[in-house]
């Protein structure tokens, strides 16, 4: 497989620039001739990958966070269809937050990695396609390779990403979401699942999750498989601050879903739109691109994914 490198050079707090030259020989060692682009700045990375793809390369690696994987799964596709469906997509972890890979249980070692790169095994990947309204306003289309979500979520992600993450992945997640806590209101969202009947919902949280893991290592959606054609959505209703602090374990452990406040379902698509007219939020691995009224609509397999 010809295997391109889509590089973020300040991810993981720019050890990945400042570590590159090592990196790719590395790369090169295990892999033998491979191309490679860097990053310079938002959706850079879907450009150079769709690029990559034009070329006839069948391999596309995000070096970078969640972030990267993100823009990266972007450029696979084009007008609402995969550029090359049997296109693969890789990982080479290098973020703070690094949620994609926990649902794998990938570490951080580049050795794994290229592990994982030089083996001929893919899997189908279901992809997260989301309609919503953009941070200027316009209706527009992102794709989701792990989980989209809103609510405090955002709200929390907005903190993270105006952070420096200086604090590492995990602290900087604890302080954003208690200072989102403390800033977000419950709202009210009208949902709609599988085109059936529409329900208001009150929201604390709502994520919709291909893999399982959000804010850095919140077990969020605990039963969520990236290959089973559906989303699992998990709902968060009237939690407070208090709930969080007190109770925070169950949240990365996952018995949060015993909680009376939790319900989770599973479908194909979702629509949301807020009640009262105010702004909702969106985080989409990590991002903060835009706001509700939106639609989620999973596209089962839509590439594949390398794994061991
Ligand atoms: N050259 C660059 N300079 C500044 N920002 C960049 C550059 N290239 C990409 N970006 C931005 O970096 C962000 C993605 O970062 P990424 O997720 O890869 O790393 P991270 O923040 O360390 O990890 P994580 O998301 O897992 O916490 C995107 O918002 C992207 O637009």
């Amino acid at each position: 497989m010809k295997t391109f490198l889509v590089v973020n050079p300040r991810s993981a707090n720019g050890q990945t620039g400042k570590r590159w030259a090592e990196i790719s020989a590395q790369v090169g060692r295990a892999l033998g001739d491979f191309g490679h682009g860097f990053t310079q700045g938002g959706m850079d990375a879907a450009r150079i990958t769709r690029q990559a793809l034009l070329d006839g390369y069948e391999c596309i690696v995000a070096v970078g966070g969640d972030g990267t994987l993100n823009e990266v799964t972007n450029g696979f596709f084009e007008d609402g269809k995969a550029l090359n469906p049997n296109a693969a997509l890789g990982l080479i972890p290098r973020g703070t937050g690094g949620d994609f890979r926990r649902t794998f249980g990938w570490d951080l070692e580049l050795a794994s990695s290229l592990e994982r790169l030089r083996s001929g095994t893919t899997e189908p990947f279901d992809v997260g396609q989301l309609e919503f309204i953009d941070n200027a306003g316009q209706p527009a289309t992102r794709y989701f390779a792990n989980i989209a979500s809103f609510g405090v979520s955002a709200v929390v992600a907005q903190e993270v990403n105006q952070s420096s993450k200086a604090l590492g992945g995990h602290l900087s997640f604890v302080w954003g979401t208690l200072k989102g806590l403390v800033k977000y209101s419950e709202r009210q969202v009208r949902l709609s699942v599988d085109g059936g009947p529409e329900e208001v919902v009150s929201v604390t949280a709502v994520a919709v999750a291909n893999g399982r893991y959000f804010g850095s290592g919140m077990f969020v959606a605990p039963d969520a498989v990236t290959h089973d054609g559906l989303f699992d959505v998990t709902i968060w209703s009237n939690y407070s601050l208090s709930d969080f602090v007190l109770k925070s374990k169950g949240v990365y452990n996952g018995s949060h879903v015993n909680w009376k406040g939790t319900r989770r379902l599973r479908c194909r698509t979702l629509r949301a739109e807020p009640v009262d007219g105010g702004d909702v939020f969106l985080d989409v691995d990590g991002e903060t691109p835009g706001r509700l009224p939106c639609t989620m609509t999973l596209l089962p397999g839509a590439i594949r994914l390398k794994v061991l």
